[in-house]
């Protein structure tokens, strides 16, 4: 069957929560796909770090068997990380359920994710060859769905400070412009990963980045691009200044920001809306305000989190390893 969960933005689309069902108890959860470990917050855990939180509780349902053994360690790009044990339980997601779904049960999280409490874990959409369980290695959610899924795909459609929704098994044609166009992955690096050679500011000329290559990552809040993008991007913002307190690219909130449009695969040239860029105020006046693009390293792999997401819905065909990409409708 099919799935179909809501997805519900923190305040300032930090990150985008989604309900999931585990043994039969509906936790909400970060949906990522630039990973592929599914942990959650748990009754296992130092109650310090459960305070706040929804714990699952794996001595309550009925399906819960322990993995014995295993356990899994994860950090992510940002520093943050979780580790602990391991079990198997029904995951039901909007409907779409996978009975011996590996499980992770933290029993250390780093503070940022103790810290919020909207958030009860991950669910990991990126390919399995990137899960971190030892001694044997585990499936994602989505591969384990895949097979019994009506077509091989999930998708994501996430909004500015309204509700979206991930679907699984079906692609909702009301829900974007146009048709979608297709651009082959390469999963060898256990990403969504495609090509992204090109961009352009604004109305500006189309510019070449040789040899890019970009992730479609739902975890990453922001969009993290080569500096040449984000120069040529800030150099078009009046007042645009790398601000090192921050740790990145500030301007006036009363900024125009410029379009941005990025090629995904060669296919196809993805807008990022000019105002989804313009993040948040850091400043209690709301003068100064945070870049939603900001800078990686030259030559990195680019990480285009929700600041692209925002603009664009995006299919994930793990039949034919392929993205497909339409602006919102
Ligand atoms: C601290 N938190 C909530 C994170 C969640 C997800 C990620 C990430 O890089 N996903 N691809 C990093 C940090």
């Amino acid at each position: 069957g099919t799935g179909v969960v809501t997805a519900t933005p923190e305040q300032g689309d930090v990150e985008y929560l989604s309900p999931v069902t585990i043994g039969g108890q509906t936790i909400n959860m970060d949906f990522d796909s630039g990973s592929s470990d599914l942990w959650v917050f748990n009754t296992e855990l130092a109650a310090g770090s459960q305070a706040g939180h929804s714990n699952f509780n794996p001595e309550t349902s009925t399906t819960f068997q322990l993995l014995q053994g295993a356990s899994f360690e994860i950090s992510y790009g940002d520093g943050s990380g979780a580790a602990g044990n391991v079990g198997t339980d029904t995951v039901n997601i909007g409907g779409a359920t996978v009975t011996n779904q590996a499980v992770e049960l933290a029993t250390a999280v780093s503070s940022s994710f103790v810290q919020d409490t909207q958030s009860n874990g991950l669910v990991g959409l990126a390919f399995s060859k990137l899960n971190t369980i030892k001694p044997v290695q585990q499936k994602t959610f989505f591969d384990n769905a895949i097979a019994t899924l009506p077509i091989p795909v999930f998708t994501a459609d996430l909004r500015h400070a309204a509700v979206g929704a991930y679907e699984f098994g079906n692609i909702d044609s009301t829900k974007f412009n146009g048709s979608l166009s297709w651009t082959d992955v390469n999963a060898t690096s256990g990403f969504w990963q495609f090509s992204s050679q090109q961009f352009a500011v604004g109305t500006g000329p189309t510019m070449n980045l040789a040899g890019g290559q970009a992730i479609a990552d739902t975890g990453t809040t922001l969009m993290i691009a080569d500096p040449s993008i984000v120069n040529a991007y800030y150099s078009q913002v009046q007042g645009a200044v790398n601000n090192e307190t921050v740790g990145g690219v500030t301007f006036p909130c009363a900024a125009q920001l410029p379009d941005l449009a990025v090629d995904i695969g060669g296919n196809y040239m993805a807008t990022v809306r000019g105002d989804d860029i313009n993040f948040s105020p850091v400043d209690a006046a709301g003068t100064t305000c945070f870049g939603g693009l900001q800078a990686g390293t030259a030559g990195g792999l680019q990480i285009y989190g929700d600041i692209m997401f925002k603009s664009q819905f995006v299919a994930f065909n793990g039949g034919n390893n392929s993205i497909g990409m339409a602006p919102h409708q």
